[in-house]
């Protein structure tokens, strides 16, 4: 399903207030989070998944020992849509 490009782009305020930055190569966000250990963030991305796969749309990350590297855009849009918003206000309050 296509979903349009944000074109709002207010809504990027309050995370980009909160750990959030534009990937400077593509219309992107990115947040590096960084927990107590590996059980913490291995935690988070397990619940993290059950709602990317819920709502069909998953982050690029990666995962090295307590830190987590997520990258959200949308790839049928080619870009930010609402629901990399959606997912990444989601990820912050799984944290
Ligand atoms: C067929 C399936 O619905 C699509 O491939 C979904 C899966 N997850 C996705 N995730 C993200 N981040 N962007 C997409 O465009 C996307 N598309």
């Amino acid at each position: 399903m296509k979903v349009p490009k944000l074109t709002d782009r207010s809504a990027l305020e309050p995370l980009l207030n909160n750990g959030w930055a534009l990937d400077t190569g593509r219309d992107a966000i990115t947040k590096t989070y960084i927990f107590r250990n590996f059980i913490e963030a291995f935690g988070f991305m397990t619940r993290a998944a059950l709602w990317a796969e819920k709502w069909d749309h998953h982050p690029e990350w990666s995962n090295v020992y307590k830190t987590v590297d997520v990258t959200l855009t949308t790839h049928d849009a080619d870009g930010l849509t609402e629901l990399d918003i959606k997912l990444a206000r989601k990820m912050d309050s799984l944290i």
